[in-house]
């Protein structure tokens, strides 16, 4: 064998922005939560511990995957993290089923520090073969968006994303969210246009996007009709719907420009139609959904 060889080109490893647009593409936009509330153990027949909670999530991995009309799933890490170790070790059986799946991975963690700090967090969360690797987390920006400059940077290398909580689906959210800064805008938006600007290729779907929740009328978060299509190409993770009161056909109203680009995220009212329900109800969400963002 000559010792001359052929470099192969190194793989170039896709971003979070443009799998998120194919996820859209292949199976539209609801997100099903995985969120195995206490309540939902008992109700689904699983013990309430660590290995109810790892049943529960590979259910509904299995039923999202099996429907096809659901290409994302958000595990909520507070219902696992409840179980300490064992209970993380079930979240790392859930992500990986999920990857396995194909499905894309929304970690809802909320996480967000000071940035040096915020590099264990990238580490944890947005490093490939980390045993909780997931393809884009949810962040809370209260120490500035620019301390989350670790995650953006390490995102961005590896081809992952991130939500940034900016107009949150809470009630109480409006005392902190709507406040204005000294140069008159509101908090929300301070951190929408922070977390934009880190889309840099806005000739496509951005791996940095925003939490609105579709509980709130983005005008009184300080968002105007204009500055939501200054934020176009910015995805959205959207929750809110169902048993927090929002309608999925209300998405087009509160969203505006943004509608194309919105995660539908839902968990208790899918989760509550149990292990025998789960899959005619993400069907007939998805459908509901379809209708309103083709
Ligand atoms: O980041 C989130 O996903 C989130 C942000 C927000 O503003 N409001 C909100 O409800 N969430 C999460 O979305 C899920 C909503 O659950 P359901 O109300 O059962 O659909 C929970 O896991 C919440 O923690």
């Amino acid at each position: 064998m000559s010792g001359a060889q052929t470099a192969s080109p190194p793989t170039r490893i896709r971003s979070f922005g443009e799998r998120l647009d194919a996820a859209f593409g292949a199976h539209g936009h609801l997100c099903v939560g995985i969120d195995p509330h206490p309540y939902l153990l008992e109700q689904w027949g699983l013990p309430g511990d660590a290995n109810g909670t790892r049943s529960f999530g590979l259910a509904v991995v299995a039923a999202a995957a099996a429907s096809g009309r659901a290409g994302i799933v958000k595990p909520q890490v507070a219902f696992f993290e409840a179980y300490g170790s064992a209970g993380f070790a079930a979240l790392e059986d859930v992500l990986a089923a999920a990857r396995e799946a194909g499905l894309l991975v929304i970690g809802d963690a909320k996480r967000g520090d000071i940035g040096s700090t915020n590099d264990g967090y990238a580490d944890a969360w947005l490093t490939s073969g980390s045993p909780l690797e997931v393809d884009a987390l949810t962040v809370t920006a209260f120490t500035g968006v620019g301390a989350l400059a670790p995650l953006f940077d390490r995102a961005e290398a590896n081809g992952k994303g991130l939500f940034v909580l900016s107009a949150t689906s809470n009630p109480e959210s409006g005392a902190l969210q709507t406040a204005r800064t000294g140069a008159g805008e509101s908090v929300s938006r301070l951190v929408a246009d922070g977390v934009a600007a880190r889309n840099t290729d806005r000739t496509r779907l951005g791996d940095f996007g925003l939490v609105l929740g579709a509980t709130k009328r983005l005008d009184d978060y300080g968002f105007t009709a204009d500055s939501l299509r200054g934020l176009s190409t910015t995805p959205v993770l959207a929750p809110g719907f169902g048993f927090q009161g929002a309608e999925y056909s209300a998405i087009p109203h509160i969203f505006g420009p943004l509608a194309p680009d919105v995660v539908v995220s839902v968990s208790r009212s899918i989760l509550q139609h149990g292990p025998t329900g789960l899959a005619a109800a993400i069907d007939a969400d998805a459908a509901q959904v379809g209708e309103v963002i083709s």
